[in-house]
């Protein structure tokens, strides 16, 4: 299971690219990674963030649906989140990092499987 934390904030959600593996790498993507054995999916969002982004957010509903990865061994699932505390993401393993409107989404390369949760959150983007 991979979860992935589409942070919202005015308006805009926060995407990152990519830096490794060289396959994936300058594809951009939502912060966060594979979850842990015994690790909750919050927890792993939680935990992600903050080694990715030096943030705290708090993790709220499902976006977009369940996404089963090329090989089928894989599922990517995104959660909306806030920033907490004021904290303010640092790109630390990323190699840029931006906020994107819901007219700005496609203004990256996104990895592949993103797709439909980025077109879940375009709606929620434009309502905002
Ligand atoms: N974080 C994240 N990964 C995504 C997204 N879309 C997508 O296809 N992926 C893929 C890329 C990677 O193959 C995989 C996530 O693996 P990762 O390498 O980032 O996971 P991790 O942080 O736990 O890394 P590691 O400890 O194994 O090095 O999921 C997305 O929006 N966010």
């Amino acid at each position: 299971m991979i979860v992935g934390a589409a942070i919202i904030q005015n308006g805009r959600v926060l995407a990152c690219a990519r830096s490794a593996p060289p396959e994936v790498a300058g594809r951009w993507e939502f912060p966060g990674g594979k979850v842990e054995p015994g690790e909750s999916e919050t927890a792993a969002l939680l935990r992600e963030c903050a080694e990715e982004l030096a943030v705290r957010v708090e993790i709220g509903d499902r976006v977009g649906r369940n996404v089963r990865m090329a090989h089928g061994r894989s599922v990517l699932k995104v959660y909306l989140a806030q920033l907490l505390y004021g904290d303010q993401p640092q790109a630390l393993e990323h190699s840029a990092m931006r906020w994107l409107s819901a007219a700005e989404l496609d203004s990256v390369p996104w990895l592949p499987a993103d797709a439909p949760i980025v077109a879940a959150l375009r709606p929620l983007l434009a309502a905002n």
